[in-house]
């Protein structure tokens, strides 16, 4: 479960960004943060991962699992960041890039095992640059699942694709963080999944 209470962002005296947001995602849940540019939705998730600019100020409490959040360093926060471009390491094949977000060491059969659930048989030493756009997305959320993250937030994950993949890149990323609680940011209604809570910035009387 990840629980956000009371959260209100801001730049100073009387600049107010957002204020009194509140919200549970539970296990298998979707939280879909929608609203206009500049809004306040990457914001948001900057405060969730511990990475907010300085000169941003914000107050709220930050629970995952009944873990406080608060002073927690972004490495030591189990939170896993799924962004629109992949931003794989271009000068890593296939494994190294997974590899380098593991939280355990994968070996040879692990690598194959997990290459296989994503249709990347074979696929372990590629360049990621030789990869299809579908390939490459499957490849950096995978590499977000090795890190085993207890939450998974995902910034317009799908908004580079292809249209005609989208659907399947997204199918595939709900059905593979299905176990953890994931916040989406996003401007296309069509990649909130069924059931998902919705939560619109930008009209925050503040
Ligand atoms: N130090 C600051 N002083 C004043 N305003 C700031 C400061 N830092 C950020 N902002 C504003 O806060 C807002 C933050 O927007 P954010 O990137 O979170 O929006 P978003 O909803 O994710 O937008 P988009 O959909 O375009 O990605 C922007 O309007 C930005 O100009």
């Amino acid at each position: 479960m990840l629980e956000v209470t009371d959260l209100s962002i801001g730049f100073g005296p009387g600049e107010c960004l957002l204020e009194g947001v509140s919200f549970r995602v539970e296990a298998g849940g979707v939280l879909a943060l929608l609203g206009p540019s500049g809004s306040g939705k990457s914001t948001v998730l900057d405060w969730l991962t511990g990475t907010l600019a300085p000169g941003i100020q914000a107050r709220g409490q930050l629970h995952l699992n009944g873990r406080d959040l608060s002073g927690v360093p972004t490495e030591q926060r189990g939170l896993g960041l799924v962004l629109q471009d992949g931003s794989l390491f271009p000068h890593m094949s296939v494994a190294d890039n997974l590899r380098f977000g593991a939280r355990e060491p994968l070996n040879a059969q692990a690598m194959d095992a997990l290459l296989n659930q994503a249709d990347l048989g074979g696929m372990a030493d590629r360049d990621p640059a030789t990869l299809s756009g579908g390939q490459r997305a499957r490849v950096s959320l995978l590499r977000t699942l090795v890190s085993q993250p207890q939450a998974v937030l995902l910034d317009e994950p799908f908004a580079k694709l292809d249209a005609e993949l989208r659907d399947q890149i997204r199918a595939f990323t709900w059905q593979h963080t299905d176990a953890v609680p994931r916040v989406l940011v996003t401007h296309d209604a069509q990649d909130i999944p069924p059931g998902a809570q919705r939560i619109q910035l930008g009209d925050a009387a503040c």
